[in-house]
């Protein structure tokens, strides 16, 4: 029997109005963000995190003033545990939660970690798609604090994890019966939170990956639909990936659309405002007939298999086969 610590990481969001300016600074601080070296990032952030921080606030406000991120985690690490106790019951798992913008940060894992004393930690990013701006930059925090101490394996990507495709396969079908969309022109919309086209030019993968994710949906999805990849939650004036997930509701408007969130696995102000809320009141503006957006993944059972495989097969060591090509060479498999 090993125990191994399970360090499930994702972005974190506001507890409450006040955290909104701290949060938006950790987020525009990250070297990985803003690429700037110090004290110019600092300052950077510092300016950015003061301008935007009334406009995040209003939207944060429209949740009640905070994000679910951290009981949506909490959620799923709970599902995690149960599910990784039902498969492996020979090892003995425990589910840590690291966000990398609020807390709980990974140096408030040291007390837990300590006190379980792992035989090895095996990091488990809430991005199926690696991304420099996402899963580098947890790894990249977590890993210098613990290397020292522990064995530590990662799970860097899992976009194409049977599990997973199917998890969203089964959210769409139940959407697409439950919204009465047989027979109708339909148009699903996989809606990816964008990041800087420099990224992707610089070799990230993670619009590679969105990709292959859509495209293993869509190969035995059996539905009469079209397709499109979008992307939303654009920030600044650099050039981010398109198209927008708004220009794509505005060329579809004659249709039946479904938003699919994807490399969003919990929702939160991306999905519960921007998809929910805005981009629901544009499709209405531009006379779409249905607009269905299907929830996030969350604590879906096919998507809490994907997780406890991921888990399993890094701690067996199985191989992975890399699949981005080289072009994509930024993520670790
Ligand atoms: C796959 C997920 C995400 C990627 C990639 C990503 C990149 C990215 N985000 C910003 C800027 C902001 N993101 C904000 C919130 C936010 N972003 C994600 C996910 C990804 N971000 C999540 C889960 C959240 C938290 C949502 C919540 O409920 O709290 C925000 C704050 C909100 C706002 O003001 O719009 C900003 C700002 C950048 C710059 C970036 C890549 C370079
Ligand atoms: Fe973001
Ligand atoms: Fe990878």
């Amino acid at each position: 029997m090993k125990k191994i610590a399970v360090i499930l990481f994702n972005l974190g969001g506001p507890s409450d109005i006040d955290h909104v300016e701290g949060f938006l600074f950790n987020l525009f601080n990250d070297k990985n963000i803003i690429t700037l070296p110090n004290p110019f990032r600092w300052l950077l952030a510092k300016l950015i995190s003061s301008t935007r921080s009334n406009k995040s606030k209003k939207l944060y406000q429209q949740m009640g003033g905070s994000s679910p991120i951290l009981k949506n985690t909490q959620d799923q690490a709970e599902a995690l545990a149960i599910k990784l106790k039902e498969i492996d019951p020979d090892n003995q798992y425990e589910i840590m939660i690291s966000m990398r913008y609020s807390k709980p940060f990974s140096d408030d894992l040291r007390e837990s970690i300590d006190k379980f004393k792992p035989d090895e930690i095996i990091l488990l990013p809430l991005y199926p798609q690696y991304s420099t701006t996402t899963t580098k930059s947890s790894f990249e925090d977590f890993i210098p604090k613990f290397k020292d101490e522990f064995k530590i394996k990662s799970v860097c990507c899992y976009p194409l994890e049977e599990n997973y495709i199917k998890s969203h396969q089964e959210k769409i079908r139940k959407s697409y019966l439950e919204n009465n969309l047989k027979g109708k022109d339909v148009v699903i919309l996989f809606s990816a939170h964008s990041i800087p086209q420099k990224c992707v030019d610089n070799g990230d993968p993670y619009q590679w990956q969105i990709e292959a994710t859509v495209r293993a949906i869509m190969r035995d999805l059996n539905l009469e639909v079209s397709h499109k990849i979008c992307y939303q939650s654009r920030v600044g004036r650099l050039k981010w990936l398109e198209p927008s997930t708004d220009s794509e509701i505005k060329n579809n408007k004659d249709k039946s659309m479904m938003i699919v969130p994807i490399a969003f696995v919990s929702d939160h102000l991306e999905t519960l405002v921007e998809l929910d809320i805005d981009y629901k009141l544009l499709a209405n503006d531009y006379g779409v007939k249905d607009y269905c957006r299907v929830s996030a993944l969350g604590i879906e059972d096919n998507f809490i298999k994907s997780l406890a495989k991921s888990t399993i097969d890094s701690v067996n060591d199985l191989p992975r086969m890399r699949i981005c090509p080289k072009e994509f060479c930024k993520c670790g498999v």
